[in-house]
């Protein structure tokens, strides 16, 4: 497990280059075990960060409405926080075969607990959102939305999209 965990960080040989050009991510849904020893691994750490941060950083959370976990794993993290602070709206979103499990898994009595299953890189829609903001406030979460769905030109991966719903005045163009 450690020489996977290992091949994954950004600082060592690129992962796709001995895996045929598939992700660990991709790799790891094709590999029940790899994917099982993993999740494990992430589920201990974020146990005991969850433990301290849910405990000792409470302040963190005064305030906060909602709140989603990116990239939350088996959503061991969002359930703790949703367990802790129960007006808190939690989500955990990971990719769709990641997040599977989360409510039978532990999340099922959590009122205040969802879990959303997609992919970081895939796109970001705005719907009647532009309006209620000036330039500057289109631009910082245009340039958020550009880069959560650039992809990784490096290594050529697909670029996701960023769809703009918006109602303008009617333009005649005849
Ligand atoms: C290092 S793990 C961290 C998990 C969790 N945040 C924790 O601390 O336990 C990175 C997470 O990113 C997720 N991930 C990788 N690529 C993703 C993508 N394209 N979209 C959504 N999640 C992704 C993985 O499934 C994994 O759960």
């Amino acid at each position: 497990m450690l020489s996977a965990w290992y091949l994954y960080s950004a600082d060592a040989v690129p992962f796709e280059a001995g895996h045929d050009g598939a992700s660990f991510w991709e790799c790891m849904e094709k590999d029940p075990a790899q994917k099982k020893a993993f999740y494990e691994t992430m589920v201990g750490d974020s146990k005991l960060v969850a433990g301290v941060l849910v405990s000792e950083c409470r302040e963190v959370f005064d305030g906060v409405e909602s709140l989603v976990d990116v990239g939350g794993g088996t959503g061991t993290m969002a359930v703790a926080i949703a367990r802790a602070f129960p007006k808190l709206n939690c989500t955990v979103f990971d990719l769709p075969h990641v997040v599977a499990g989360v409510k039978e898994k532990g999340g099922g009595d959590v009122e205040n607990l969802h879990v959303v299953g997609g992919s970081i890189d895939t796109c970001a829609l705005l719907q009647w959102i532009l309006h209620d903001w000036d330039d500057e406030g289109c631009l910082k979460i245009l340039k958020c939305c550009r880069e959560a769905v650039a992809g990784d030109e490096e290594k050529k991966k697909k670029k996701g999209k960023v769809i703009i719903v918006v109602l303008t005045p009617k333009i005649n163009l005849t």
